[in-house]
C-alpha cells in the first residue's frame, strides 16, 4: 500500500467528549482517524472521568470553550469529514447546529452523528434529555446517524426490538431529515449469533451481517464504528462502502484487542486497516431464507438464492479483452487470447446466431469466453461463461446458470457490491472502473488502485477481474495489485495497431495466463 504523506492526508473532526480511560470518544476517534489515514481535528465538549467500570463525572465545557475550538479549526484545518459524538447538554446541541449549518454554506462536507447518550458501562452522559433539540435542530444537518438500540428507541420514543420494529424506527428517524441511519445491533441478535446493522438511507434497506465476538473488549465500538465511517467518507468512499469497510474496522478491533485492559469492559481495539475478509460483514440478500428472521423483502429480486459456481480453469484470466463482435473474437482468438467477452449492446435480430458463432469460436480455440448480459442465450448455447452486472442479479435465473454449468463472472463497483457479489461464489469477480473510461459512462464510480489494492488483499486466491480505463502504460501498476486479470475494452479494439497491443499485454502479463 502506498505511504500517503501527512501533508495529503483528509482532515476529519471529532466533535465529542474525552474518555479518561482512552477506550472512548476523543480518544478512540483519533486512534481510528489515523488508522484508516486520516488526520484527526478535535472539539471537544466534555472531560468525562471515566474507566471501564464506571461515568464518574461528565463535566461539559462551557459553550465558548467549545465555540473556540470550532472555530479555530474552521479558520485553518478545514475537514473533508465530521464525526460528532457526545454532546453533553441541549446548549452544545443548538451550538454545533448552529456552527455547522454556516459550515455547510461553505462547503458540503459529509456528517456522521453517533447520538452518544448512555455510556457502555450504563452511566447516563447528558445532562438531562436532549433528545428534543438533536432531532430538531442536529439531524437535519447529519448525511448518516448512528444509533444503537437504546440510542434509537430513546430517538424515536419507540421500541425497536424484532426486525420491522427496528426498520420502522430507522426510517422515523430519517424521516426527520437526516440523509441515512444505521442502526448497530450488538445489543440484541435478530438470528443467534449474528451481530446485524441495518441501513435505511431514504429508500433502501440494508443488513450487514457479523459473526459475534464473544470477548469483553466491547468500549468504544460506536465511537469508532462512526469515526471509521466519517473517516472513509472523507477518503470519498460512498456511504454503503464507508459502513461495510468500518463494521470490518471494528470486527477486527473486536477480534484482536485485549480483552484485559482494566477490570471493566475493556477497550475495543485499534489495529490497523482491515485487511482480512474475514471482518468484513455479510451482505444480506433478500432472496436466501434467513432474510424473513430480518423483515427483509423486495420483490424487485427474484429467483432463488445459490452460490458456488464453476471454478475457472486458473484464478489468474489474464489478458481479457471486451468485444462487440464476432469478428473481434475471432481475430483475437487467433493471436492466441484465451479469456474474451462478446459485449452487444445493441443487439439485432441476429443476436442468437451471433452468440452460436461466438460459442463456436470459443469451443475451436479453448477460449474462456463470457457472454455479456443474455443469460438465458449463453445457455442455450451451450456457452463457457456468462457476465453480469449488479442489476442483473436481480432478475437472472442464477440457480438455472448454475445448473447448466455455466462459469458467472460478476461487475463490482467497491467493497460493498465486491461483498455482495461475494455471496454468490461467483466463478469471477470483476472490479471497476479503475481509471475513467470514455466506453461507458461510471458516474464517477472510479476505484483507483489503491482501493484495489485493497480488495484484492480481501480476495488474495480469488480470480479478480480489473476493469476501465486501463491502457498498456497503466496496466504494470494494475497488476501490482494482485489481481490477475486486466479487462479492456479501448486498449485493444481502438488500438492504431490490434495485434501489437496484444502482444504488449502479453509480455507483460506473460504467455501462459493470456
Ligand atoms: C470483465 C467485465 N467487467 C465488468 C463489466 C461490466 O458489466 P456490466 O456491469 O454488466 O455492464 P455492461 O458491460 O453490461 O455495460 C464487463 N462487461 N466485463
Ligand atoms: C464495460 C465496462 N464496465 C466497467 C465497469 O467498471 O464495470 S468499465 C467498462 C468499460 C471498459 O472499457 P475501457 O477498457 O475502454 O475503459
Ligand atoms: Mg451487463
Amino acid at each position: 500500500m502506498r505511504a500517503t504523506s501527512p501533508g495529503q492526508k483528509p482532515i476529519v473532526w471529532s466533535i465529542a467528549g474525552s474518555d479518561s480511560g482512552g477506550g472512548a470518544g476523543i480518544q478512540a476517534d483519533l486512534l481510528t482517524f489515523a488508522d484508516m489515514g486520516c488526520h484527526g481535528c478535535t472539539a471537544i465538549t466534555a472531560n468525562t472521568a471515566q474507566n471501564t467500570l464506571e461515568v464518574a463525572a461528565v463535566n461539559a465545557v462551557a459553550p465558548e470553550v467549545l465555540a473556540s475550538q470550532l472555530d479555530a479549526l474552521r479558520r485553518d484545518l478545514f475537514p473533508a469529514a465530521i464525526k460528532i459524538g457526545l454532546l453533553a447538554n441541549a446548549e452544545q446541541v443548538i451550538l454545533v447546529a448552529e456552527f455547522l449549518r454556516a459550515l455547510l454554506k461553505v462547503k458540503q462536507i459529509p456528517v456522521v452523528y453517533d447520538p452518544v447518550a448512555v455510556a457502555s458501562s450504563g452511566g447516563t452522559l447528558t445532562e438531562g434529555n436532549i433528545g428534543e433539540a438533536v432531532v430538531d435542530h442536529l439531524l437535519p444537518l447529519c448525511d448518516l446517524v448512528t444509533p444503537n438500540l437504546h440510542e434509537l428507541e430513546w430517538l424515536v420514543r419507540a421500541a425497536a426490538n424484532d426486525a420491522g420494529e427496528r426498520i420502522k424506527a430507522a426510517r422515523r428517524l430519517c424521516d426527520r431529515g437526516c440523509g441515512a441511519v444505521l442502526v448497530t445491533g450488538g445489543h440484541r441478535e435478530l438470528v443467534h449469533g449474528e451481530v446485524a446493522d441495518l441501513l435505511w438511507d431514504g429508500n433502501d434497506v440494508d443488513w450487514f451481517i457479523g459473526k459475534k465476538i464473544a470477548n469483553n473488549n466491547s468500549h468504544g465500538t460506536g465511537c469508532t464504528l462512526s469515526s471509521a465511517i466519517a473517516a472513509c467518507l472523507a477518503r470519498g468512499y460512498p456511504l454503503r462502502d464507508a459502513c461495510v469497510v468500518a463494521k470490518a474496522y471494528v470486527q477486527r478491533g473486536l477480534r484482536l484487542g485485549s480483552a484485559g485492559t482494566g477490570s471493566g469492559i475493556a477497550p475495543v481495539g485499534h489495529c490497523g486497516w482491515p485487511s482480512e475478509l474475514r471482518d468484513y460483514p455479510e451482505i444480506l440478500l433478500p432472496t436466501e431464507s434467513r432474510a424473513a428472521a430480518y423483515a427483509y423483502t423486495d420483490n424487485s429480486w427474484q429467483g432463488a438464492f445459490v452460490q458456488g459456481f464453476a471454478t475457472p480453469d486458473t484464478t489468474a484470466l489474464g489478458l481479457y479483452p471486451v468485444v462487440d463482435s464476432v469478428a473481434w473474437l475471432e481475430k483475437l482468438a487467433a493471436l492466441g487470447v484465451r479469456t474474451l467477452q462478446l459485449r452487444i449492446k445493441n443487439p439485432d435480430e441476429n443476436l442468437r446466431e451471433q452468440v452460436q458463432r461466438a460459442v463456436a469460436i470459443g469451443k475451436k480455440y479453448q477460449l474462456r469466453l463470457f457472454i455479456n448480459d443474455y443469460w438465458q442465450l449463453a445457455i442455450d448455447c451451450d456457452a463457457y461463461g456468462v457476465h453480469l452486472g449488479q442489476e442483473d442479479l436481480r432478475c437472472a435465473d442464477l440457480a438455472a446458470i448454475k445448473a447448466a454449468g455455466l462459469k458467472l463472472g460478476i461487475s463490482t463497483h467497491g467493497f460493498y457490491e465486491l461483498l455482495l457479489a461475494y455471496r454468490y461464489r461467483p466463478s469471477y469477480l470483476a472490479i471497476g472502473a479503475i481509471y475513467a473510461t470514455d466506453t461507458k459512462d461510471m458516474g464517477g464510480q472510479l476505484q483507483g488502485t489503491e482501493k484495489l489494492a485493497r480488495m484484492a488483499e480481501l480476495l488474495p486466491e480469488y480470480p479478480l477481474v480489473a476493469i476501465g480505463g486501463i491502457n498498456r502504460a497503466r496496466a504494470p501498476e494494475v497488476l501490482a495489485t494482485g489481481v490477475g486479470s486486466i479487462a479492456v475494452v479501448s486498449a485493444v479494439t481502438k488500438a492504431d495497431d490490434y495485434r501489437r497491443a496484444v502482444e504488449q499485454f502479453q509480455t507483460l502479463m506473460g504467455p501462459c495466463i493470456c
